[in-house]
This record gives C-alpha cells, sequence and structure tokens, in this order.
C-alpha cells in the first residue's frame, strides 16, 4: 500500500505554484545573477532585522505550547538562533551597507512586513500549537529551497555571496528537516479541523513570504 502524503509533502504540492512565482520574482532573480540594487538589498536587510525579531518572538511562544519536551527544547533553540541571525546581519550587512543603529531603529516596518509579524504573532498567541507550527513552516522551508535555487543560479563573485550561503547551506537545509518532522509528527495526531486549519495558515504564511520580497523590490513604504 502507498504511504499516506506527509502534511508537509502536501503542503508543499497545494502551494507549488506559489513557491514557482516566488522564483520568479525580480528580487529573486535579481539576487542570483548580482543584480540587485544595494539600495533594494538595504531595504530589505532593514525589513528583515525587524521581522527576525518578531520571528524569534513567535518562536517562543509555539515553544511554550509545545506538549512535549522535544519541541520545547526545538523551537526555544531556533528562537534564539533567530535573534542571533538579526544580530550576525547587523554586524556583517550592516556594517557593509553603512546602515547604522539610528536608521535601522528609525525606520519602520512596511506594511508587507507588519503584516507578516503581525500575522506570525496573532497565530502563536490565538491558535493552537500544530497550527502556530504550520504558520512559522514557510520561513524555514521556502528560504531553505529559494537559497537552493539561487546558489544554482548564482553569478561568481556575489555581492551577495554569504546570505546565499547561509540558505543554501547543509547545516541549515538539516534544520529544515528537523521542523518538517516535528510539523508532521504533530500534524500525525491532528484531527480534520486541525489539518485544515493548518494547510490555511502554511498557504497565508507562504504568500507573505511572496510579498515579503516583492515590497522589498518595490521599496514599499505606507501610502500616507
Ligand atoms: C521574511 C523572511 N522569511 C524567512 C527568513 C528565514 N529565516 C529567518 S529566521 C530563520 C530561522 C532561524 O534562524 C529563518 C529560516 C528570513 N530571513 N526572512
Amino acid at each position: 500500500m502507498n504511504q499516506p502524503t506527509s502534511f508537509c509533502d502536501q503542503a508543499w504540492q497545494n502551494n507549488l505554484a506559489l513557491f514557482n512565482a516566488t522564483l520568479e520574482l525580480p528580487f529573486n532573480q535579481a539576487l542570483a545573477n548580482g543584480t540587485l540594487p544595494r539600495e533594494v538589498f538595504q531595504h530589505y536587510m532593514i525589513q528583515d532585522a525587524h521581522y527576525l525579531v518578531a520571528f524569534g518572538r513567535a518562536l517562543a511562544i509555539a515553544a511554550g505550547k509545545a506538549d512535549d519536551a522535544q519541541g520545547l527544547v526545538q523551537f526555544a533553540a531556533a528562537a534564539q538562533e533567530a535573534v542571533v541571525a538579526e544580530r550576525e546581519l547587523h554586524h556583517g550587512f550592516m556594517h557593509e551597507y553603512a546602515i547604522s543603529p539610528e536608521q535601522f531603529q528609525s525606520t519602520p516596518l512596511s506594511p508587507a512586513c507588519h503584516h507578516y509579524c503581525h500575522f506570525l504573532q496573532s497565530v502563536a498567541w490565538g491558535r493552537s500549537y500544530p497550527v502556530a507550527l504550520a504558520a512559522l513552516l514557510p520561513c524555514f522551508w521556502i528560504y531553505a529551497e529559494v537559497g537552493r535555487d539561487t546558489l544554482a543560479k548564482a553569478a561568481p563573485h556575489h555581492p551577495y555571496q554569504s546570505w546565499i550561503d547561509t540558505y543554501a547551506g547543509e547545516d541549515f537545509h538539516a534544520h529544515v528537516r528537523a521542523v518538517r518532522h516535528t510539523v508532521d509528527a504533530v500534524a500525525a495526531q491532528a484531527d480534520a479541523k486541525t489539518i485544515a486549519d493548518m494547510h490555511a495558515a502554511y498557504t497565508d504564511a507562504a504568500r507573505l513570504e511572496w510579498m515579503f520580497w516583492d515590497s522589498a523590490y518595490q521599496l514599499k513604504t505606507w501610502p500616507c
């Protein structure tokens, strides 16, 4: 008998067109061929540094909702890593791109970043552990797959090489496999309503990943 499709495999299939559209975004095309304007990467870096803190907070809340010690430890560690990654971004790219701490602090979240941050935190606070994990999964998984795709297409002597190496690297991919494994284990215990809510949360987050890059490429700010 065939193995039933896991939650993660099903979510990936359901959102494949959206993922392919993500790879086709001008931001990701230009990131791969090294032509992404410096101003766009700077804008993205500032927004992403804001995002990482909100993402870390959502992970910490999900960790507190874990129904076993393994989930607690896994997502508490991921929360710490997200914030450590944020500090590394500050000291690395922020320095390289001459973004001062004042410039970072005084730049408001773009509408897309604001939406994604608030979505993650409202799901983490207000929904069950399985639904919170499904909302957090695209952040890991889509970045890993975009990282691999970008590495395959990347021009030599790339200005954003360390970004690509972070997300295309085996360490990060092993981390993503571990998160997927936990999400599948949690989904295997969940009822049909919870699974449907998990799929909806996954798609919302995958769309917000698309919007985050699109917004960064267009240097979007608040209209008024
Ligand atoms: C908008 C946006 N989405 C996802 C990531 C990737 N990411 C951020 S934190 C983290 C987990 C642990 O470090 C991962 C995978 C990003 N940087 N920006």
